[in-house]
Order: C-alpha cells, then structure tokens, then sequence
C-alpha cells in the first residue's frame, strides 16, 4: 500500500508558453510505492507536467513539493539529487559506449593511483555486470559490450537497473515499451512492477490504456492541459478509462473493474 504522504505533490499548477496554456490548474499527488498510469491523447500537457517534476520547465504559478519540502528552483540537477530518473525510449544512452561506461554515466567512480585520477574500469564491469544480470539481459552480452549491439527491450533494462541501482527515488517511464516486441514489452512492464514492489514512485506515460490498466495502481488522464480523470484502477474498467478520454473528461458512469 502506497504511504499516507505524497512523495510528489503538485497543487494548482499553470503553465504557459509565451500565450500558450500548456498545463491549467493541474493537482495531482503521487505517493512512494505506487505505479500511476499518466495517460492522453497527443498534446495533452503529459511530457509537459512530467517535465516540471524534472525541473526542466519552471511553472508559472502553482506549487509542487516533494518529499514534504516544496521546491523553489526548477532545474534538472535538483531532481536527479532528489532522485528522479527519467527513462525515455530513445535517449539516456549512448551508443559507442559500453554498457559498463552508460551505466555510470556522469557518475563514473575513479580511483587514484599516485595521486592522479583514473576511471575505475573494474568497479564500473562487476556492478553493471550483476545488475544486467538480474535485469535479464542474455548471457552472452557482457558489460564491455557497446550498447548499440543491445535490443530496444536491453537497453531499456540497463536504463532501468541504473535507476534502481543508484536509489532513485522516482522513475518516469515516457512510452517505455514503444517499438519493442510483445516478449520485450511483457520484461519492460514487469521490471516496471518490480520497481513498484521496491517501493519506487513510477509514473508511466503512455497512450496504450489497455496495457497501462493492468500495470498501474491509479491512472491519471490529462486532456488540453488539464487533468480530466484520476482513478484507481480497481475503480474503473480499461473500457471506463477509454471514455472518459473520447468524452474528454464528461461524466462517464463508474463501475467496479473485474
Ligand atoms: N517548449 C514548448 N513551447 C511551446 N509549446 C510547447 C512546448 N512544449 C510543449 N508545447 C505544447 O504544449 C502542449 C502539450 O504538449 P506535451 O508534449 O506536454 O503533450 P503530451 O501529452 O506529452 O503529448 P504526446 O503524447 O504527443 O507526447 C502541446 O500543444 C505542445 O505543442
């Protein structure tokens, strides 16, 4: 069960480009140990309220606070120190780097020898290598491996190993199972339940609300900026959910979910 306190709260938040109103009057809490669906159509301010809690956009009014303390700076430096890890399908690696090396990126731990700074190489290949492991990568593939020789399902497991392993508090999955097979998709999403277990806040975006209401605890539906719909999923059918988002948020009759 999800704590009593939100980890994430967002109150009253409005956001504007130029004249644009991209996010209105949105509130929305998200507690540790959950896993919510964040669903809409296409332009409806998902990626948009995702990134304010990345602190890459700054709202124009409205407040969001986060484990308690209400957050003054909106800058992407101080949500990965709050531990808010971000796992979208085609950026976070790169390519011509091993696995080893995209693992630690930007936190690569360096011994000294005689004083003069080196990469660790060795910590860097036992800790990818065993988190690969338990994230189900084959056998074959090894932490010195490029990851562009990885799957879509792969990388997205490296991706997600790395937010667990440096104890992230928050994973936002932005369409994390797109392009990927229905065995890739089935490892992704079960990854994603894991994280959940671990007591890990996941908020997950997507378009697909049949795929999400297996998965997710609550779904949250936003539409033109604003949030229409926030449910627990034992609340509402997958079908409910898929109206609400046709009626644009109009009063859909509610009945329990099977
Ligand atoms: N930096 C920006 N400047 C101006 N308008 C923007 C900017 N970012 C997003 N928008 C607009 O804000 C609206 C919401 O976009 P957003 O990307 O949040 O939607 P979304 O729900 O994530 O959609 P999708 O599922 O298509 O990714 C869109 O109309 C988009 O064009």
């Amino acid at each position: 069960m999800p704590d009593k306190t939100p980890l994430i709260q967002v109150k009253n938040l409005d956001l504007y480009f130029g004249a644009f109103h991209a996010l209105k009057n949105v509130s929305v809490d998200f507690h540790s140990g959950e896993l919510v669906g964040l669903v809409g159509d296409n332009g409806a301010g998902k990626t948009t309220l995702i990134r304010v809690l990345c602190g890459i956009h700054k709202p124009t009014s409205g407040e969001v606070w986060f484990d308690g303390r209400q957050v003054k700076e909106f800058h992407p430096k101080l949500a990965i120190d709050n531990g808010i890890e971000t796992i979208q399908q085609s950026v976070g690696l790169c390519d011509n780097l091993s696995i080893a090396r995209n693992f630690y990126l930007g936190r690569e731990p360096v011994r000294r020898i005689m004083g003069i700074p080196f990469l660790d190489m060795g910590k860097m290949r036992d800790l990818s290598t065993k988190v690969i492991r338990e994230f189900g990568l084959r056998d074959n593939v090894s932490a010195d491996d490029e990851v562009e020789r990885l799957s879509g399902g792969e990388r997205q497991s490296v991706k997600i190993g790395r937010a667990v392993e440096f104890k992230n508090r928050v994973v936002i999955m932005d369409e994390p199972t797109n392009h990927l097979s229905v065995r890739e998709r089935e490892h992704v999403n079960e990854l994603a339940l894991q994280l959940k277990e671990q007591g890990l806040l996941v908020i997950y975006i997507t378009h697909d609300i049949f795929q999400v209401h297996k998965l997710a605890n609550r779904i949250v539906i936003m539409e033109n900026g604003e949030k229409i719909e926030d449910a627990l999923t034992s609340s509402m059918t997958a079908d409910q959910l898929e109206e609400v988002i046709r009626q644009g948020g109009r009063k859909v009759e509610k009945r329990e979910a099977v």
